[in-house]
């Protein structure tokens, strides 16, 4: 029987902590005409009806982590199941990394009560078994805390000032226990791993080693 997957295109998801390059990566891939780009929908998170989600959220993450990440999870998935005539899709994180890393992180700082991970937790699950989600690539931007936190400072996004490197040392651990070395959570594709400490001068060079595995077109049905 024709599966679900059959009519998805080849999906690449670009993970990394914040700061890793994820845009600078996705900018680079943007020459391509074959390749559809989904950067992450930070626009609707600091725009939800009016509402900024996302200030909220470092306002306040006890309080607005739930919400956030109930959006989050609503927009990335619009992401996933979005059509396109391309054959290849490029996303910026995922229904995955939402999961894997952000609401993990967020209940290991219990942010989120048991309550509101199950509820999210009961979503994602759903979506992962009746949604068009499949990922054909993981593209691993591997970064250093440091390297990260200076970034992150001089990008300078108005609502992450009260970011800590702290945080950024626990979502590096996280990715790395995901993507690296692959012993918390399923991974859906095979990763790639790049060293996204590189400097901007040279990145584009690290980039184009993956542009055979990206621009690769599987003809394989998807089962
Ligand atoms: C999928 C996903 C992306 C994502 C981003 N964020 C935060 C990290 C950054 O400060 C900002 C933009 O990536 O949003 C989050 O808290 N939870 C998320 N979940």
């Amino acid at each position: 029987s024709i599966s679900k997957n059959s009519q998805r295109p080849f999906t690449v998801i670009v993970e990394g902590n914040i700061g890793s390059g994820k845009t600078t990566f996705l900018q680079h891939f943007n020459k391509f005409d074959d390749i559809c780009v989904l950067a992450e929908p930070i626009e609707l998170w600091r725009n939800c009806n009016g509402h900024n989600l996302l200030g909220l959220l470092y306002e306040d993450r006890k309080k607005w982590s739930f919400t956030f990440q109930s959006y989050v999870q609503l927009t990335m998935l619009e992401q996933h199941t979005k059509l396109t005539d391309r054959p290849i899709k490029l996303m910026e994180r995922s229904i995955y990394s939402a999961r894997y890393c952000f609401v993990e992180k967020m209940k290991q700082d219990g942010l989120l009560s048991h309550a509101s991970a199950a509820v999210l937790d009961k979503h994602f699950e759903w979506v992962k078994e009746y949604a068009n989600v499949g990922v054909d690539l993981i593209v691993y931007l591997r970064t250093s805390p440091h390297v990260v936190y200076e970034r992150m400072m001089l990008r300078n996004r108005a609502e992450e000032k009260s970011v800590s490197l702290e945080y950024l040392q626990a979502l590096h651990q996280i990715h790395e226990d995901w993507l690296y070395h692959k012993t918390i959570f399923s991974v859906a594709a095979p990763v790639l791993v790049l060293n996204a400490n590189l400097d901007k001068s040279v990145i584009h060079e690290e980039y184009m080693k993956c542009e055979p595995q990206i621009l690769n077109r599987t003809l394989t049905v998807h089962t």
